[in-house]
C-alpha cells in the first residue's frame, strides 16, 4: 500500500499571504484527515514564509493519521523536531534562497553530518528518511548513514512525463530496486500530480508513501480538496 501524506505548505503560504488564520491549518488538517489524508507533511524552511515552527507545534496534538517533517537539519529544526516528534523525519538539504526544494543530498560527502543526526532522531524513536536524486550511488550512500527510508526526489520525473517521455521514469525504477536490494523504505514527492501518479505508482515497487502539496492543492481549486483527494487514492491503490 502507498500511503498519501498531504503537504499542507501551500495552505499556510495563502493564509501567510494576508495574515490572519484564514485558512485554517487545524481545521483543514482535521479535514484533510477525514477526507481520508493518510499523512500530513509540513516543511517548515527557516524564514517560515510557508508553514510556520510554531504551526508544527500546534498541529501535532490533532494529527491523528502519519505526522512528517521536512526540513534541512540545521539546529533550530533539529529541536523542533526533537521537541514535536513526528513519526517521520525527512532530510532536505534546502539551500536558505531556494524557491522550494531542488536537489537530493549528496549522501557519500554528507556521510557523517546525517549519520550523526539521523542517529539522534532514532534515539528519540522518531522514523528518518533523507531524500535523494534518482542516483544509485547516493541510495548506497544513504544506507551507511542508517536511516529508515529514502524519499526520492521526482521533480525530473513530473517533467519528463509532462514532456511525454515515459522514459523519465528509468532511474526512479533504478533506484527503488537498489533501495529495495539494500533494505531501505521508499518514499517520493515533489511535483506529484493527478496525471502522473498513476505511471510512477505502478512502475515504483514497493512505495511506502507519497507526499504531495503544491499540485494537490492547486487540483483542489478546480475540483474540490475532498474530491482531489480521493482520486489520488484511487491511483495509489
Ligand atoms: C521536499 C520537497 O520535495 C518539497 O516539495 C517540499 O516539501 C515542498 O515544500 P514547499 O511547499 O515549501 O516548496
Ligand atoms: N516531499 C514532497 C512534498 O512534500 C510535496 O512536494 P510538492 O507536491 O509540493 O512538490
Amino acid at each position: 500500500m502507498t500511503k498519501l501524506s498531504v503537504n499542507i505548505n501551500k495552505l499556510a503560504t495563502l493564509r501567510n499571504s494576508r495574515g490572519g488564520n484564514v485558512p485554517n491549518l487545524t481545521q483543514s488538517t482535521l479535514d484533510i484527515e477525514r477526507f481520508g489524508g493518510q499523512g500530513i507533511t509540513v516543511h517548515p524552511r527557516p524564514d517560515e514564509r510557508h508553514i510556520k515552527y510554531q504551526d508544527a507545534r500546534d498541529l501535532k496534538p490533532i494529527i491523528t493519521t502519519e505526522f512528517n517533517i521536512e526540513g534541512n537539519p540545521i539546529p533550530k529544526f533539529v529541536d523542533l523536531v526533537l521537541e514535536v516528534k513526528p513519526a517521520q523525519v525527512t532530510l532536505v538539504p534546502d539551500a536558505v534562497d531556494a524557491i522550494t526544494s531542488n536537489a537530493g543530498w549528496d549522501t557519500i560527502k554528507n556521510q557523517a553530518f546525517l549519520k550523526d543526526v539521523i542517529t539522534t532522531f532514532k534515539e528519540h524513536n522518531i522514523r528518518t528518511s533523507i531524500f535523494v536524486d534518482p542516483d544509485v550511488k547516493m541510495v548506497e550512500g544513504a544506507v551507511a548513514t542508517g536511516t529508515d527510508r529514502i524519499e526520492l526526489y521526482t521533480e525530473a520525473y513530473a517533467e519528463a512525463y509532462a514532456a511525454g517521455n515515459l522514459k523519465g521514469i528509468d532511474p526512479f525504477v533504478v533506484a527503488a530496486t537498489k533501495a529495495q536490494e539494500v533494505g531501505l523504505g521508499l518514499n517520493a514527492g515533489h511535483d506529484l500530480n493527478l496525471e502522473n501518479i498513476k505511471f510512477f505508482k505502478e512502475n515504483i515497487p514497493d512505495l511506502l508513501e507519497v507526499s504531495i502539496g503544491h499540485a494537490l492543492i492547486c487540483e483542489s481549486i478546480y475540483l474540490g480538496l475532498e474530491n482531489v483527494i480521493n482520486l489520488y487514492l484511487h491511483r495509489l491503490k
